[in-house]
């Protein structure tokens, strides 16, 4: 096997995967998206609209042009605005804990949750979540947690057009609808990183489009 076959963390994010796939598979609440391509769920009312409502108020405090941080990690363009919340406040602290517990994940994979509104003409360009470990920027996330593994992603509001969440090797189009949240792996199955789960913050058209992801890691995030 030459350097260039190896899979970083292929192991590590097959046995993140089983772990998920068994706990969401178990849950009544959890809607498998119906692809052969990846493992997608759906969750209803994972956030009330208090939660909602207040989540987007945070977001227009920490919300920054994306680009300034994200520049180096996707190949897409991503014209949204973006920031990470208090890992430390009480209320982050508590929805990112219902996350890891609806995924069966270690509170320590996860990234801070990060908020991101999109306004008229904003966008995500199509990306893929895991990162790309032949690129500069691995040498760091390597030491920092490793290759990404599932990403949580709740919808805040109804958008008035536009701004679907669209996976475009799978084909399917995801509309914002408040307090819905969609869980994907990054990783296929035997834990190579899935180029089918490629996906795109489609343009806001009319409103305003808020999101909170989470990305979780392999091993312990710092
Ligand atoms: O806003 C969306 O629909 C997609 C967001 C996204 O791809 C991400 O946060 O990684
Ligand atoms: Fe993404």
């Amino acid at each position: 096997m030459t350097k260039t076959d190896i899979t970083p963390d292929k192991d590590a994010l097959k046995r993140v995967g089983d772990i998920v796939r068994k706990r969401l598979g178990a849950d009544p609440k959890a809607y498998r998206i119906p692809t052969e391509q990846a493992e997608m769920f759906a969750i209803g009312k994972f956030l009330s609209s208090a939660e909602c409502t207040r989540l987007m108020r945070m977001i227009d405090v920490v919300a920054q042009p994306s680009k300034l941080f994200d520049q180096d990690y996707s190949n897409g363009v991503r014209t949204s605005y973006s920031g990470n919340f208090d890992g430390r406040d009480p209320f982050v602290q508590g929805i990112s804990r219902r996350i890891d517990d609806l995924l069966g994940m270690k509170p320590e994979w996860g990234e801070t949750i990060q908020g991101q509104r999109y306004l008229p003409g904003q966008e995500f360009k199509p990306h893929n979540d895991w990162f790309y470990t032949d690129q500069d920027y691995w040498k760091q996330e390597r030491k920092r947690g490793g290759q990404r593994s599932w990403t949580a992603m709740a919808f805040l509001n109804p958008v008035d057009k536009g701004g679907e969440t669209h996976f475009t090797e799978i084909g399917i189009n995801i509309a914002p609808q408040p307090g819905v949240l969609l869980v994907w792996n990054n990783a296929l199955p035997d834990g190579r990183p899935n180029p089918d789960t490629m996906h795109a913050g489609t343009p806001v058209i009319e409103g305003i489009k808020y999101v909170i992801t989470k990305w979780y890691r392999t091993r312990q995030w710092k």
